[in-house]
């Protein structure tokens, strides 16, 4: 199909003189494009695109080309929300049929803290959020396609998009090879387990509640890992978000259990989520475990520590937030947590960077009080979180925005990956047991990455 009958409405449009981009959002039901062919047409955008899954599937981001984006060294609220509102003030939409409902968004995220390094994660600012050339979305089949105002006529940009969508739709996914395992080591694990217990000596039952530890696992491989691997890898567990983000020589992948907010509409939902237990193959065990979840007083003390302090944080922006008193088991692929919804009608004019400051981190991934346990993950903790346990998600063209908490994650570059798990650790946690945890909590990505220990 070419795009002519859009040619007549694309005339009319009157171009607006404020605007420094044009974005045209058309459907592409009859293309029948696959991410592997995406990510394969689209090979000399490497190192800006991201793919961002919702966890029930049903909604669906491809950035391909960051058009222009918004990047901070530290997080300043006000700066941020003024460049984000002004960028999209600079937009003007052309949709171009009736019944698109799929939303233009920056994509992007936050780091978890300001520690300071040239390292491995130098690659991404603190803050960073882009509006992709292209953002396809293949659940509800539809593209934004954004150029500068003055680059080109509308209906030249119609076609070179025509041009674009029969081209993917042509090519054929490249075949990859699955990368061989040099070496996978855990990065200090004897000092880790110490580090726990020295937390543990440390944390009481007032003034320093609770800290989350997290450990790392570096993988070589005796090639790059390709990205058509990955993205295949990455459709294996449902039940999760699915991010792959990349930027420069570097690729971040997280299959998080855990969403941070969701607003729509002016009301947001959010969720603890806190105490965990492994899920087997053995039904009986499974039920245990479950059982033994909701019922053991350590992991329901430090989900209830993580329920109220997201309540207290969002307290200055609304006047009701809904929730049970009981948790619910949250099932993924190889772990349960303890997890209570919550509902919150936002006062009027709350913008999305206030939220993000105010309740990341949660103390799913910080502790309590926030202030001292991250400070205590800044100085103890080895090595630098980057985008692990990281606010990541989209704000959208009408304000309404989602995140989720970066869990079950890694840093990929090219021969290597950095894999990251952490747990809540209050008192009268045991290292030992806290060391396990984390193995699990590396499992999806050492099954995203087919590695066995
Ligand atoms: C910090 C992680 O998990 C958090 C989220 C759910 C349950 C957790 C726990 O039970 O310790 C952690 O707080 C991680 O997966 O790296």
């Amino acid at each position: 199909m070419n795009l002519v009958e859009y040619e007549d409405l694309v005339e009319e449009v009157i171009i607006d003189s404020d605007s420094d981009y044009i974005t045209l959002h058309i459907p592409i039901h009859e293309y029948d494009i696959s991410h592997a062919q995406l990510f394969t047409y689209f090979k000399e955008y490497t190192g800006e695109r991201y793919w961002f899954q919702s966890k029930d599937g049903e909604f669906d981001s491809i950035g391909i080309g960051y058009r222009k984006s918004i990047t901070r060294d530290k997080f300043k609220v006000q700066s941020l929300t003024s460049e984000k509102n002004e960028l999209y003030d600079s937009i003007q939409m052309v949709p171009l049929n009736d019944g698109l409902s799929s939303r233009l968004s920056l994509f992007g995220g936050v780091k978890f803290d300001d520690k300071d390094t040239n390292d491995e994660w130098s690659d991404f600012s603190m803050v960073e959020f882009h509006l992709p050339v292209y953002q396809f979305d293949l659940v509800r089949q539809e593209v934004f396609y954004t150029i500068p105002q003055h680059s080109q006529k509308l209906s030249d940009a119609l076609e070179e998009l025509s041009g674009v969508l029969s081209g993917l739709s042509q090519t054929e996914p490249d075949t990859y090879e699955r990368a061989e395992v040099s070496i996978i080591k855990d990065i200090f694990p004897d000092e880790w387990k110490r580090l726990v217990d020295e937390a543990v000596d440390v944390l009481d039952e007032e003034s320093f509640l609770k800290v989350v530890l997290a450990r790392q696992r570096l993988i070589t491989f005796k090639s790059g890992i390709d990205p058509l691997f990955l993205l295949d890898r990455l459709r294996d567990e449902k039940d999760t978000y699915t991010i792959y983000y990349e930027k420069g020589a570097s690729a971040f992948v997280s299959k998080s259990p855990e969403r941070l907010f969701e607003i729509e509409d002016n009301h947001l939902w959010t969720n603890a989520i806190a105490g965990s237990a492994p899920r087997t193959k053995d039904e009986e065990e499974n039920a245990y475990q479950q059982d033994f979840l909701l019922h053991d007083e350590k992991n329901r003390y430090e989900h209830e520590l993580v329920r109220q302090s997201i309540v207290e944080d969002l307290k200055p922006y609304s006047s009701v937030i809904e929730y049970d008193e009981v948790p619910e088991i949250l099932k993924n692929k190889y772990i349960y947590h303890l997890h209570t919804p919550i509902k919150v009608s936002l006062n009027e004019d709350i913008e999305v960077f206030e939220i993000l400051k105010a309740i990341h981190p949660t103390p799913a991934v910080g502790g309590l009080p926030k202030k001292i346990a991250q400070d205590y993950i800044k100085e103890q903790e080895y090595g630098t979180r980057g985008l692990y346990a990281a606010p990541i998600g989209l704000i959208h063209e009408n304000n309404d925005s989602e995140f989720v908490v970066s869990l079950r994650s890694m840093l990929v570059s090219k021969t290597s990956a950095t894999l990251f798990a952490g747990c809540g650790i209050v008192k009268g946690s045991s290292s030992e047991k806290e060391f396990l945890e984390t193995d699990v909590k590396f499992t999806p990505m050492m099954n995203v990455l087919e590695v066995e220990t």
